[in-house]
């Protein structure tokens, strides 16, 4: 089979037989999925129903009469789905609501091949809850991409996702007391119409650990302003108590209040999702066990209140050592904030590499899998479309495959330009977490076997010479391939500063490899010809580093840090010491 379901499914029979759909087909929506996120994808889908027809399509959930017939073969897990294409027709029989809507999902996915392939699809996630918070520090995901990462998040299995942006002062401090402004308020309305619409639970958070008192006035403007978003649609509520210092973190206090929340909010409510709190001490490190802090949280915290937890540091991967320490403390399955691809603490880079690292042995030990992504949208979808993966499917989850795949989603017309491009801009740099990634590693070794001849021995390594050539060759087209290209325009406007360094770079290392050349070959006037360019370019992207992304924080545009950049200045320089200029 020459296409791959995303997220990868538990269990998929295909065939190469197929079937079309012939334009008279009858249609069967179960009543329980009446004004459903799956009744109006499937009426997408399948506009032109007859009443009676031989093909037909039967979209149900557990106990509907339509799909009785495939009720045993629907897994037990929730969100579970059967879905099975022959040439009768089609049924996508669900263990619940999401689960047709993630059964209809995978269907619109088979439909969309050039030949659609009789199959049988059973599947469900490994986690119960996967998505991402909107946490970070810097300028808040604007209104269209946060509706564009929605139904991404709809299209991926994914199914939460939780407003938090730090730097919104109606979150934080100062005016988490009051209710947002009118066009605010009417632009969150219209984000939880559209998670309804892609079966993804919007959670509203609120951090007023800053300032908070712990009097009547402050606990009643929490609440009202819990209802004023409950009056906005809002049905799930977070209370985030992380990055903050003074009364705010007191424990005691912290379970008081969601205690208080949880009785006479959520449980009062009787339609509100179940509750999260981000700890003030939010992963091991912080963790100060003879302070008693968590084990205040995890002994006195109503059990049906999620923790949010990071792992060992602020940014680390989650493995099962990682679970076994937070969850015996907590006394529930963690739900894990995953650091990444978030950059608040590394501006000047763009996180566009493989997601790895995280076990695959912890389904059963975490109550989620959320990642806190990139102030760039639509550029953390590189990493968003893996997590998706890994989480949905851990056992069958292969980092590098699903990166790849993950390229192709974004831009399907230019994926090896863009691979090229994620391929060298991935790492971090040193940074105050310690949190390291791969970077051009396919280029590597020769970049190595280069350096190592030249700066040792004076020698031009032919084959490394002509290897690290041609990836700057390559870096300099995939530059100009995604800048001049209308195919993701969110996308390339969020990466144009650092396409043009890296078009910049590619181009800084093919004049260095020149120079090294006639170094080696005594061609003084091509060496200096080299040279002066190779100047003139570095000129040109430290112009764009002082030029672009100019934060308060890591200010500056940086592409290829990790080996490229370090290896093209050293053998400048190597060439300009053998030269004796
Ligand atoms: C729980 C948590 O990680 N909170 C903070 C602080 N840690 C990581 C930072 O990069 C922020 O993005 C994040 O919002």
């Amino acid at each position: 089979q020459d296409f791959h379901l995303q997220p990868t499914p538990q269990k998929y029979v295909g065939s190469e037989d197929s079937v079309s759909i012939p334009a008279k087909y009858s249609l069967q929506v179960g009543a329980a999925l009446q004004g459903s996120a799956a009744e109006q994808l499937v009426a997408g889908l399948f506009p032109d129903a007859a009443v009676t027809a031989d093909f037909s399509v039967s979209i149900g959930m557990k106990g509907d009469k339509s799909i009785r017939k495939y009720a045993a073969r629907i897994p037990k897990q929730a969100e579970g789905y059967y879905l099975k294409i022959d040439k009768e027709g089609i049924v996508v029989a669900g263990a619940d609501r999401r689960g047709v809507f993630y059964g209809v999902q995978t269907l619109v996915q088979l439909i969309a091949l050039p030949k659609l392939p009789l199959a049988e699809v059973t599947d469900y996630p490994d986690v119960p809850y996967r998505g991402v918070v909107e946490g970070f520090y810097g300028v808040p995901w604007s209104r269209e991409a946060r509706l564009s990462q929605l139904d991404f998040y709809g299209r991926n299995k994914m199914n939460i996702y939780i407003y938090g942006p730090k730097d919104d002062p109606y979150h934080s401090s100062p005016n988490w007391r009051k209710p947002y402004p009118a066009q605010e308020a009417e632009q969150l309305k219209e984000l939880v119409e559209c998670a309804r619409r892609n079966e993804v639970l919007f959670y509203w958070a609120i951090h007023p650990g800053k300032d908070i008192r712990w009097n009547t006035e402050d606990r009643n403007l929490l609440m009202e302003k819990f209802e004023s978003m409950y009056r906005l649609g809002i049905r799930a509520f977070a209370v985030f108590f992380d990055d903050i210092s003074g009364e705010g973190t007191s424990a005691e206090k912290q379970v008081e209040l969601l205690n208080d929340i949880y009785h006479n909010f959520v449980k009062a409510k009787g339609d509100v999702a179940p509750l999260l709190m981000c700890p003030t001490e939010y992963n091991r490190l912080w963790t100060k066990l003879e302070g008693g802090y968590l084990a205040t949280l995890g002994g006195k915290l109503h059990p049906d209140i999620g923790i949010l937890w990071t792992g060992d540091k602020v940014v680390a991967c989650i493995d099962k050592p990682t679970m076994q320490f937070v969850n015996p403390l907590l006394k529930r399955k963690a739900f894990i904030w995953w650091n990444f691809p978030v950059s608040d603490y590394v501006r000047d880079r763009l996180l566009l590499g493989a997601v790895y690292g995280n076990g695959t042995d912890i389904d059963d030990d975490i109550s989620a899998f959320i990642s806190n992504p990139m102030e760039h949208a639509e550029a953390s979808k590189i990493a968003l479309f893996s997590i998706a993966d890994y989480a949905w499917n851990m056992d069958a989850y292969k980092s590098d495959a699903s990166w790849r795949r993950a390229v192709r989603y974004l831009m399907p017309g230019h994926a090896a330009a863009l691979q090229v491009f994620a391929s060298h801009n991935s790492d971090l740099g040193g940074n105050e977490h310690d949190f390291r990634r791969e970077e051009s590693e396919q280029i590597r070794p020769a970049l190595e076997r280069l350096l190592d001849a030249y700066c040792r021995e004076g020698k031009r390594e032919v084959a490394a010479a002509s290897a690290v050539t041609e990836e700057c060759e390559r870096m300099i087209a995939s530059a100009d391939l995604l800048l001049a290209s209308d195919e993701n325009p969110a996308l390339i406007k969020e990466i144009t500063p650092w396409l043009m360094q890296f078009k910049l770079l590619g181009e800084y290392g093919r004049e260095v490899l020149c120079m090294l050349a006639a170094q080696c070959d005594g061609k003084k006037t091509e060496l200096e010809k080299a040279a002066s360019h190779a100047k003139a370019l570095q000129v040109l992207m430290t112009k764009i580093d002082a030029t672009y992304n100019q934060n308060g924080f890591q200010p500056g545009v940086k592409t290829g840090s990790c080996h490229l950049k370090p290896a093209f200045d050293r053998l400048y320089q190597e060439v300009v010491r053998r030269t004796g200029k």
